[in-house]
């Protein structure tokens, strides 16, 4: 049975410094075992939320850190609607270069303007690093979602939804702006070891109640579920308030 816990913090600062707190320890186990920690970003607000404090963290070993985006808008790295330019000023300019640039994987920005050929071309930037063997293993991916239920940029009702043996492919009539994007796909997703959901604000209550409580299949979160790992929910007291799952009234790794 998938496991999910939702740890639930007063306020969206909380959230940040307990994300801070979980994936150094996470970034810790990953290292110990394989001598790398492979994440994935998510735009919208997450990576403010998780950049906070973890920015300034000095335990973590970031040189053996692989950074990747578990969706991205088919847009030059300049555009204010990039993942990548929101995760390097949120987060990486301010890590002072402790991970190398190699180790650092965006969408290939010669590809924007073609997104079926950026999805295969950031397909094999994971083969680069997780092999062709199997399909990839994250330590961590770190996803949000939107009103609806959405998830990296795979939408309700969607065909990407139904993809069974790609681990990224592209849209281009996203309903969130911008249209055209690549995603990371369900048989990645939910082959991590660890999935943490960051949410906060009372405007996501329902649509979390819809996803954790009532397991709303209709909502693309509702399917991250992963055998063989936990799904975390890190969210604010406001986006908790709908939950009745039983939140653990402190977090404990
Ligand atoms: O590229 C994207 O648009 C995001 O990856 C998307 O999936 C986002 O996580 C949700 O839309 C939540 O966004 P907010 O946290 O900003 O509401």
């Amino acid at each position: 049975m998938p496991l999910t816990k939702v740890f639930s913090f007063p306020t969206p600062d909380k959230v940040s410094l307990a994300l801070d707190q979980f994936l150094t320890q996470a970034s810790s186990e990953a290292i110990a075992q394989t001598g790398k920690f492979t994440i994935a970003f998510s735009g919208g607000s997450l990576p403010t939320s998780v950049a906070k404090y973890l920015k300034d963290n000095q335990t973590i070993d970031f040189s053996k850190w692989y950074v990747f985006w578990a969706d991205e808008r088919c847009v030059d790295y300049d555009n204010a609607d990039s993942n990548y330019k929101l995760v390097k000023e949120e987060f990486l300019d301010k890590l002072s270069n402790k991970i190398p640039a190699a180790q650092i994987i965006p969408i290939s920005e010669s590809l924007v303007n073609d997104s079926e050929a950026a999805a295969a071309d950031y397909q094999e930037q994971l083969v680069s690093v997780f092999g062709d063997q199997k399909t990839p293993v994250f330590d961590c991916i770190l996803l949000g979602i939107g009103p609806d239920g959405h998830t990296c940029s795979l939408f309700p009702g969607f065909p990407q939804l139904n993809e069974k043996s790609k681990w990224v492919v592209h849209i281009d009539d996203s309903p969130k702006p911008p249209s055209s994007r690549i995603t990371l796909t369900y048989p990645v997703v939910n082959n991590a070891k660890k999935v943490v959901f960051v949410v906060t604000g009372a405007g996501k209550s329902q649509t979390i109640k819809q996803i954790v409580d009532d397991k709303d299949d209709s909502k693309p979160a509702t399917r991250v579920a992963l055998p063989k790992g936990t799904v975390y929910w890190f969210v604010d007291d406001a986006a908790a308030q709908d939950l009745s799952v039983v939140k653990p009234s402190e977090f404990k790794l």
